[in-house]
């Protein structure tokens, strides 16, 4: 585990900035899955020693795994947590139980090792790496107008390709942004529709005025960015913020990568929810880790036609929940690995005769 820091906010641009049109261009040629790999984990599960599916959802595990990593079998020993921060202009408005200075506060804790997510990159010998987007600008305020302009939205998008490289066997995704239930809850708003009130929830813990107070905001969210409705780029420019952005960018990247994605809370999973709006097969490479305590995860999942691993209550983000499935995924692979066939161990198969029965 290391708690490497980046500081260089962003990548230099002076010849050719990145732009949305780039990252459109790249979601209509994404790599589709590898069926041989993902037939060959199949293969060997079906010889082990147990009778078929009786692992669940660790053999589905292993062989997503083995698919999009296009290996058979997949590997394990090197996944990485990537935890992107972000600064929300909406913080100002009263929409979290804690005051906007906190985010870069738990970037310092995220580097001093202090946070729950340190703890679980330790335990399961994860490389953890803290990005932080730009904390000194915050987001304009999207009740006001578009929360980026789409050289600051591209850019983060950018940044967030650049944290990936092949050769990683799993990215776990998180973030850290005080305000970013209220700008996730805008942005399934508008790729998915429905009152704010579906989407709205405590995030960090307001009471019920702060909830009535995120619920305008994300409507005058709506209402001052029109264009968010036209399209999920535009969505994201409009109502997300950097650290979002960069989620997107990084989800992209792991793609092109070979590396499977898991994917954690709320804001997490609304920033991957803009590519699935663009292209429902972009997050194929994609798990999320928990359903987490915010309500309105849980639409959002339906939304993407998305399946949980865990129910643990937990509504932290910083990728806590992603980081828990690795030693899940290693034991599934454990299993996968090392377990004997039906032949290796001399146990008799499915409705196999019994030996020396009569005839
Ligand atoms: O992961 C979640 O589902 C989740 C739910 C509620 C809050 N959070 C975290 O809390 C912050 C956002 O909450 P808020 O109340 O400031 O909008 C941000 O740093 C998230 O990582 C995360
Ligand atoms: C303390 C604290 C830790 C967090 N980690 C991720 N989001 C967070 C929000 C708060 C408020």
């Amino acid at each position: 585990m290391s708690g490497h820091h980046d500081h260089s906010h962003h990548a230099h641009d002076d010849d050719g900035l990145p732009s949305l049109e780039e990252i459109r261009r790249v979601l209509a040629d994404l790599p589709g899955p590898d069926l041989e790999a993902g037939t060959a984990a199949l293969q060997r599960e079906q010889t082990l020693l147990k009778p078929p599916g009786a692992l669940g959802r660790l053999e589905e595990l292993v062989q997503w795994l083995a698919t999009w990593q296009g290996k058979a079998p997949p590997e394990l020993t090197h996944p990485r947590i990537v935890i992107f921060a972000g600064a929300h202009g909406v913080a100002q408005r009263g929409v979290s139980a804690y005051p906007p200075a906190v985010t870069g506060q738990m970037v310092q804790a995220f580097i001093n090792g202090h946070a729950a997510i340190n703890q679980l990159a330790e335990l399961h010998d994860a490389d953890l790496r803290v990005h932080e987007m730009d904390l000194d600008h915050p987001t304009s305020d999207f009740t006001q107008g578009p929360a980026m302009s789409e050289e600051v939205c591209a850019r983060a998008a950018a940044y967030g390709m650049m944290a990936i490289e092949p050769g990683l066997h799993l990215l776990c995704l998180g973030e850290m942004g005080i305000g970013n239930t209220t700008s996730a809850a805008a942005l399934c708003a508008a790729l998915f529709g429905g009152p704010a009130s579906d989407w709205v929830g405590p995030g960090t813990g307001v009471d019920s005025e702060g909830i009535k107070r995120k619920i305008a905001v994300v409507e005058a969210g709506l209402a001052a960015n029109p264009t968010a409705l036209t399209d999920p780029f535009e969505a994201l420019r409009c109502l997300g913020g950097q650290e979002l952005s960069a989620i997107m960018g990084a989800i992209i990247a792991c793609r092109l990568a070979r590396v499977p994605v898991v994917l954690d809370g709320f804001a997490c999973t609304a920033a991957a929810a803009v590519l699935y709006k663009a292209d429902p097969k972009a997050l194929d490479h994609c798990i999320v880790a928990h359903r987490s305590a915010e309500p309105g995860h849980t639409r959002l999942l339906t939304a993407i036609n998305k399946r949980p691993l865990f129910e643990f209550d937990m509504r932290l983000g910083e990728a806590s929940g992603a980081a828990l499935t690795i030693p899940v995924l290693r034991s599934a692979l454990a299993c996968h690995l090392n377990m004997a066939t039906f032949a290796e161990a001399g146990v008799s198969g499915k409705g196999e005769k019994p030996a020396g029965s009569v005839h």
